[in-house]
């Protein structure tokens, strides 16, 4: 069975993920687009050679017989809206992060959700289909490092834009591990403080930058991360887990190393298309599979949910510099 895909929102990540499901995964087509830039949509449509069908809205798109499945890879505050129109018309939805901009929104569409009955929703936490996390994720599981205690991370993108400001460093970027941490270590968190440190002269006036994050897990693991998105020399992810008995380290990402002037070296990748290349690849055809066999799986609405409530409370912590409880709900039985 093909699935036939509908993609909300022709940007940055909107191409990248129509790119792969057009030349690189199988059993899915996009036969719809849409943007609120609606020559943004044609163009995609042009550079892909696409012969899907531009629409001037995406409540329109979702509502498309032809359309089995929906991508939501819009800007975060438009997921919401989207994702709920897609369960209401009975379509499975991939929407990026994040879910929502809030806990309440994505509480809104977990409830949705439950009242459709089934899981209609994968979001995009790609790290989970990472190899090298996925390894990670293995030997915690196998319990070959003994109890996991304590994790030290880094995030680090080489420059952001002026409309990046201090709350999205939680929001837009440490989303990411706020989701991975819960993963790897089957686990939630219980508080969150967040340190200033020097700021870099490369920052803008509106992003304090970088910031040091400081959670606790309610099994008792502390985890730092730092979050510095101007480093200005790549795009470096860090992770290692350290256990009663042992370290996991995050493998580096695959790159030749060479021998020349007098220098050993290798070189850093400079952004997030290349480095989870793979993982968006295998994440994706996940969901075009789960569709056609009408059972998805991996990151769910509860997953979004869970890393808006403890992204809220880290930007709180933004703000009052205290140490803040993070108070997680019970999950109910529909995502066990
Ligand atoms: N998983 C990842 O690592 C990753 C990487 C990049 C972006 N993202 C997420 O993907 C989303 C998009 O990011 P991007 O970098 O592609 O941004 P972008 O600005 O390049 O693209 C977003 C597109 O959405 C369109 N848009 C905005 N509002 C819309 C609406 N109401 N209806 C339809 N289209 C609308 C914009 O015109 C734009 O073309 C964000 O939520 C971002 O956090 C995730
Ligand atoms: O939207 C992007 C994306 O999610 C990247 O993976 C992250 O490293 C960036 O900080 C963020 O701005």
């Amino acid at each position: 069975m093909t699935v036939r895909i509908g993609v909300i929102g022709t940007g940055m990540i909107g191409e990248e993920h129509s790119r792969r499901i057009t030349q690189t995964l199988t059993d899915g087509e996009i036969v719809a687009v849409t943007d609120v830039n609606a020559e943004q949509a044609q163009r995609m449509a042009d550079n892909l050679g696409l012969s899907a069908k531009v629409y001037d809205n995406g409540q329109d798109l979702i509502k498309a017989d032809d359309v089995d499945a929906v991508l939501v890879t819009s800007w975060g505050p438009t997921h919401e809206e989207y994702v709920l129109a897609a369960i209401e018309a009975g379509k499975y939805v991939f929407c990026e992060k994040p879910l929502a901009t809030t806990a309440e929104g994505c509480r809104n569409i977990i409830d949705a959700e439950i009242q459709a009955g089934k899981r209609m929703v994968q979001v995009g936490f790609m790290r989970r289909y990472d190899s090298g996390y996925k390894m990670m994720k293995d030997v915690i599981d196998a319990n070959k490092l003994g109890e996991p205690l304590m994790i030290h991370a880094a995030h680090r993108n080489p420059e952001v834009p002026e409309r990046y400001v201090t709350p999205m460093a939680i929001h837009d970027t440490l989303i990411h591990e706020l989701d991975t941490f819960r993963w790897l270590l089957d686990d939630d968190y219980k508080s969150a403080q967040v340190i200033f440190p020097r700021k870099t002269r490369h920052a803008h006036s509106k992003v304090e930058d970088p910031q040091m994050v400081l959670l606790e897990t309610v099994k008792g693991v502390r985890i730092d991360v730092e979050v510095f998105v101007n480093c200005q020399y790549g795009y470096d992810i860090q992770c290692s887990v350290v256990g009663e008995e042992g370290i996991a380290n995050l493998p580096e990402p695959q790159s030749l190393q060479y021998r020349q002037a007098g220098k050993l070296s290798s070189d850093i990748l400079q952004d997030w298309k290349k480095r989870f290349n793979d993982a968006f690849d295998v994440e994706l055809q996940a969901f075009i599979d789960g569709v056609a066999n009408g059972e998805i799986g991996g990151p769910s609405s509860w997953d979004g949910y869970a890393a808006a409530i403890a992204g809220d409370v880290c930007v709180k912590a933004q703000e009052s510099g205290q140490i803040e409880s993070i108070e997680m709900p019970e999950r109910p039985g529909f995502y066990a």
